[in-house]
């Protein structure tokens, strides 16, 4: 652990919690922070803003990490600097499968590694797995959410999304965000917890930036699915079993 200020988070020790919500939307932080109790701003400084507060008597901190899996990277790593041990992404995705509605969870258990950061920590055979302890809770307060593979990705306006967005599918793959997968690789190696939770914004085959723009304009069932992500993160990280 670092005593000393973390240069991007302004983190210190003193947040005084070993877990944390992590999401890229700083807008998101501040829903957040209306379900927790007591919660005072700690810093906003570039991507990155952070809340403390507590849920069911369980310290937690809120914090944003921008887009992509560098500045998610950079996140995860101040983070454990500063103690934190489990960390909780709430994010949003686009559905890689039919039959996935708007709002509804996806939960990885595991991504695909297909961005560029990860690949400079650990050769890419390398893993990007979850806590199997915080997936067990996630199975516990959301059996039904939508449980497989995610894809992490570096490129949001690419050329042949189409085309790889199709590979994917044909394997398998629930859903698409751009950090998850840095965030259980560099977590992982850190012996840090995590966990991913992304609530779906784009209908499989549907228009990226359509969904995106919904989910701003708070869309009914994005919105509902923006706080249920929150929540089950939130019940997660304060279940007895697990408590500070
Ligand atoms: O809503 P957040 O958490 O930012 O997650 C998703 O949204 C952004 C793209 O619109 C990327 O960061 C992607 O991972
Ligand atoms: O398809 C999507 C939607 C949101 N965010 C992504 O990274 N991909």
């Amino acid at each position: 652990m670092s005593e000393e200020v973390q240069p991007h988070t302004q983190l210190t020790t003193a947040i005084n919690t070993d877990r944390a919500i992590i999401m890229g939307d700083p807008a998101r932080v501040d829903k957040a922070a209306k379900l927790l109790d007591n919660a005072k701003e700690w810093a906003y400084n570039r991507e990155y803003k952070s809340v403390i507060g507590e849920y069911r008597g369980q310290r937690i901190l809120l914090m944003s990490t921008g887009i992509g899996a560098p500045s998610a990277g950079i996140g995860v790593e101040e983070l454990n600097n500063v103690g934190v041990k489990k960390v909780i992404r709430v994010g949003s995705a686009g559905a890689m499968q039919t039959g996935i509605d708007l709002g509804e969870l996806i939960i990885g258990e595991g991504a695909v590694r297909d961005d560029g950061l990860t690949k400079q920590y650990v050769p890419a055979m390398y893993p990007a797995v979850p806590s199997f302890k915080l997936m067990a809770l996630a199975h516990k307060y959301a059996p039904d959410a939508v449980y497989g593979i995610i894809r992490s990705h570096d490129g949001f306006y690419m050329d042949d999304n189409a085309e790889t967005e199709a590979y994917w599918s044909s394997k398998g793959i629930v859903g698409a965000d751009m950090e998850s997968g840095a965030m259980m690789t560099i977590g992982r190696l850190r012996g840090m917890e995590t966990l991913s939770i992304l609530n779906n914004v784009v209908l499989y085959e549907g228009d990226l930036a359509a969904g995106v723009n919904s989910l701003v304009d708070g869309e009914e069932l994005m919105a509902k699915g923006e706080i249920a992500s929150l929540k089950l993160a939130m019940d997660i990280l304060s279940d007895d079993s697990i408590k500070q």
